[in-house]
């Protein structure tokens, strides 16, 4: 099975679309980084995102419900200390507080998967988006080694460590998600496989912006993950779209992680749950940072609606992760439409 890192391999980005704006010294908006305003709701009218407690016996019924009416809901007795989330957020702080020429030196390279860069989406945007980030696929040693060469192993043991855990609770949500749609035990454990998962560990860095409202963190996308598990810092800027609607805000709340449904598992699902479009606006001219853990099964690893009644016919063809992870990389919002049957 070839890693995840290999199946970006085959879409080269051009650098103007990996090297972020060098932010330090950005006193104002430059006009490649202006978007048009795009209105989002008031908090009054804001259509609430539902909280699943984990340990709530009921707790299958609710993941299952969320996941069919928003693609969105967030966690609580998740099972992760806080204490380690602080721990994450304060080395991706660390990193992303370094002087801009020594960040580059992490700079993720043309083919490459991991390391410091924009958005993987840009290219699809004629406007550059107000983000950096840094992406890690299991040990981060080689890239931290460049920014810290004397002191990198606290940045990568908390990292890893933070993979390690965040792997078995996207495990626990998957038995949870895959029994509301009434999957055997036998068939959830051919799409749970803890030892052979594909998953990814993105650091989001949304800095300091002299005009928030004029930018935008991350262009609207959906994540490509089977899921995602999100801690958002405690400033807003996560938006989700719900159809008849708008954008709607997903507030942070202190000690819970945000979970979205993906393109994989919408697939899964038979289109049963909505891989949620979603975007980031900055809201403050404070720096934002999130940490994002996505959830996929293995690279060969053949993803086909499940759990269709007779009645039901699949809405999907069966596609490999990697097949799927290129064909969004060329098409981004018009992959699904690409493999709809
Ligand atoms: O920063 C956030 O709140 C969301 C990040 C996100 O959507 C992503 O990394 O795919
Ligand atoms: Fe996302």
């Amino acid at each position: 099975m070839s890693p995840l890192s290999e199946a970006y391999g085959d879409h080269p980005l051009d650098l103007h679309h990996i090297i972020p704006l060098d932010f330090e010294s950005a006193r104002t908006v430059p006009d490649s980084h202006v978007w048009p305003t795009s209105q989002s709701l008031e908090s009054d009218d804001q259509l609430s995102i539902p909280t699943v407690d984990l340990m709530d016996p009921e707790a299958v019924k609710l993941v299952g419900h969320a996941c069919e009416t928003l693609g969105v809901f967030q966690v609580i007795n998740h099972g992760i200390p806080l204490d380690i989330i602080g721990e994450v957020e304060s080395e991706a702080r660390r990193l992303f507080s370094l002087p801009t020429g020594h960040k580059l030196k992490a700079l993720r390279s043309p083919g490459g998967a991991t390391g410091y860069g924009l958005a993987r989406i840009s290219p699809f945007f004629s406007k550059k988006m107000w983000h950096e980030g840094f992406t890690v696929m299991g040990s981060p040693v080689d890239h931290a080694r460049e920014l810290w060469p004397n002191d990198y192993q606290r940045f990568c043991d908390v990292m890893e460590d933070y993979q390690k855990k965040m792997k078995e609770l996207a495990i626990n949500l998957m038995h949870l998600i895959l029994k509301s749609l009434d999957l055997s035990e036998e068939e959830i454990s051919k799409v749970v496989s803890p030892g052979d998962a594909s998953t990814a560990l993105q650091l989001n860095s949304y800095p300091f912006c002299p005009d928030p409202s004029r930018v935008m963190g991350l262009a609207p996308h959906t994540d490509t993950s089977l899921l995602t598990i999100l801690h958002q810092s405690t400033l807003n800027g996560l938006e989700i779209f719900k159809d008849g609607v708008g954008w709607v805000l997903v507030s942070p709340t202190n000690g819970s992680l945000v979970v979205n449904v993906g393109d994989l598992l919408h697939i899964l699902s038979n289109a049963q749950f909505p891989s949620v479009l979603h975007r980031v606006v900055l809201k403050e001219k404070e720096q934002r940072v999130s940490l994002a853990f996505f959830y996929s099964p293995p690279t060969d690893f053949h993803v086909s609606p499940l759990a269709l009644n007779p009645a039901q016919v699949p809405l999907y063809r069966s596609v490999s992760v990697s097949e799927y992870i290129h064909i969004k990389g060329k098409n981004l919002e018009k992959a699904l439409s690409l493999i709809r049957i």
